[in-house]
């Protein structure tokens, strides 16, 4: 069953209605109507510049739709503002890892606790008794979430100090410390060796055993979709290609043309070997 219509009948944790989004003069997302089914673990994949991002940027309100909608768990949500997401209890985690250098990994992974902080905060500046018991609980739930991706051991090393794989965790980490029911994931591999990319697997197949969110993947090594993806939409040009179980989505012919001569896939396959 497709990634779509799997969706269809059940229920979605994100979905998109012909959806389309302009950058400047390039048409980046073409009519994409498609769904991530709430409690799956999905991937989205393409070509260099087939829309991923743009279409997750369009879903977290950082773009807006030029015309169509979006929905998570089955509000309409089109024209979102980005600070909404965490109230939606939906988490976002962007290529590149954008951590502050200079403080520690459980400092970062706090920023990401948007729900947490703001009540802290608030009883920060008021002086009022509760705010240190907050900023400490506040603290818990980050070191939890640095536990959950294995990297306890890390949690006061300021992340200048730890290698770039290590750091993409601590990225990973302030994703799930407001405890949501989604991520979207940009690349969240990207850039690391085969074995640090094997470790992100294990952490986040994990997440899903222990019933954590819904995870929806961009992601340009097949092997990493294979093995982590009930299923997976490809973009193409800005438009849907294909949807459905990795096996058989990403050996059709369609999909194959559409990666021949691009080399994304197999680039990263080399890069994930070395
Ligand atoms: N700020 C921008 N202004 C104009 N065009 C843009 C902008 N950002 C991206 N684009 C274009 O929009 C299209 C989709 O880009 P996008 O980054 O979403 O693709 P992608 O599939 O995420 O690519 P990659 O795998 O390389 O990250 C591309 O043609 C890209 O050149």
């Amino acid at each position: 069953m497709s990634a779509e219509s799997k969706n269809m009948s059940g229920s979605s944790a994100v979905r998109t209605e012909a959806l389309n989004v302009w950058l400047g003069g390039t048409h980046a997302v073409r009519d994409v109507t498609v769904a991530f089914a709430a409690g799956a673990t999905s991937g989205l994949v393409g070509p260099n510049g087939a829309g991923k991002s743009t279409l997750l940027n369009c879903i977290s309100g950082l773009v807006p739709a030029g015309s169509g909608e979006v929905y998570l768990y089955g509000d309409r949500t089109t024209g979102i503002k980005p600070h909404q997401l965490a109230i939606l209890r939906i988490g976002r985690s962007y290529q590149g890892a954008q951590l502050v250098a200079e403080l520690p990994a459980v400092d970062n992974v706090m920023v990401g606790d948007h729900v947490g902080l703001r009540t802290g905060l608030v009883s920060a500046a008021l002086g009022l008794p509760g705010a240190r018991r907050a900023e400490r609980a506040a603290r818990d739930r980050a070191l939890h979430a640095l536990e959950r991706v294995g990297l306890s051991q890390y949690a006061q090393r300021p992340v200048k100090e730890l290698p770039y794989g290590v750091q993409k965790r601590v990225d990973l980490a302030r994703a799930l410390v407001s405890d949501p029911r989604c991520i979207l994931l940009d690349e969240p591999m990207a850039g690391l060796s085969r074995a640090e990319k094997e470790e992100v697997v294990e952490v986040l197949a994990g997440l899903r055993v222990d019933g954590g969110p819904t995870l929806v993947v961009v992601e340009h090594d097949m092997r990493v979709i294979n093995q982590l993806c009930s299923d997976v939409v490809v973009l193409a040009a800005g438009a849907v290609l294909a949807a459905g179980p990795p096996e058989t989505v990403l050996n059709s012919p369609e999909v194959v043309a559409a990666y021949i001569g691009r080399g994304d896939s197999r680039s990263e396959e080399q890069a994930g070997s070395e």
